[in-house]
């Protein structure tokens, strides 16, 4: 088997675009942490090298069990600020915790391994592989943040979106692009993180295995959700960071289908 498709698709996973900024490594305090927050970040900065501002000083934290949706026009800085979260790439001011069994862990104490698949990132576009849906997982299980972690069965939670046991032997690149969708988020969920990073996780995805997925992740919680679906976004969020453009943003929560702004940080 070529492993071409595996090298890209670690590549694409796990290394950097080039780094446009430095990175200033503020190790955060504990006591910055509230009652059930999982997940807490701090000024999250970053400029593009042509001088724009995606996003400044964004603040938030996840609770346990909620689901933050990150909305705002294309181009607003999305995926970055969740390649940011994953340290996938690095924010100019680079300082977030994570509760993990009543352990405070960041990515300057910790390290990037461990975080990365603590706080994982689910890419919008599934990446290319070579190999059966099978051997894709057998490859991911094998990186070595992986190898020690208890994973569920990847298999069973994609039998409940439709997708058959006999997909998983199926050549990956012969895969529908929403049965490439449905196994990669399965697989993530599998891998067990304490934060799932879903970037428009159901784009390919019809309206019936959209509602599939959307119940299984709001049962799971934890997760911090790009979406540019208004629906989707009343169904599946606890509250709503925008981000409005030129490095400004709000967060709203969602009480029953209306979103109230509480809060305007700029
Ligand atoms: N390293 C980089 N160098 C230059 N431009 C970059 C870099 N990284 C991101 N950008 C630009 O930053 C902007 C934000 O990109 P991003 O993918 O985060 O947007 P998004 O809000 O997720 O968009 P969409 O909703 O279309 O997916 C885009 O204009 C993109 O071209």
């Amino acid at each position: 088997m070529s492993f071409s498709g595996l090298s890209s698709f670690v590549k694409n996973l796990y290394t950097s675009i080039p780094v446009v900024q430095t990175v200033n490594y503020n190790e955060l305090n504990s006591s910055k942490l509230e009652e059930n927050d999982l997940l807490y970040v701090e000024k999250l900065t970053y400029t593009l090298p042509n001088g724009d501002i995606l996003f400044d000083n964004l603040s938030f934290s996840l609770k346990k069990n909620e689901i933050l949706v990150v909305r705002g026009k294309s181009g607003a800085g999305k995926t970055t600020m969740l390649r940011c979260l994953s340290q996938l790439i690095y924010s100019k001011y680079n300082s977030m915790l994570l509760m993990l069994n009543g352990i405070i862990i960041s990515p300057v104490s910790n390290g990037v391994p461990l975080w990365r698949s603590e706080v994982l990132y689910v890419h919008q576009r599934p990446p290319p592989f070579e190999g059966t849906a099978a051997e894709y997982y057998q490859k991911i299980k094998e990186l070595h943040f992986q190898v020690n972690r208890t994973h569920s069965n990847p298999v069973d939670i994609a039998l409940l979106w439709g997708i058959t046991a006999q997909m998983w032997t199926q050549k990956w690149t012969l895969l529908s692009g929403g049965e490439q969708q449905r196994i990669s988020l399965a697989i993530a969920a599998a891998c067990n993180p304490s934060v799932l990073l879903l970037d428009e996780p159901t784009s390919m995805l019809d309206a019936h295995s959209t509602k599939l997925v959307e119940d299984f992740m709001v049962k799971r919680g934890n997760i911090v959700w790009i979406t540019h679906n208004s629906a989707q976004e009343a169904r599946v969020a606890s509250k709503v960071l925008t981000l409005t453009g030129a490095g400004q943003y709000e967060i709203s929560f969602n009480s029953q289908n209306s979103l109230v702004v509480v809060d305007n940080l700029v």
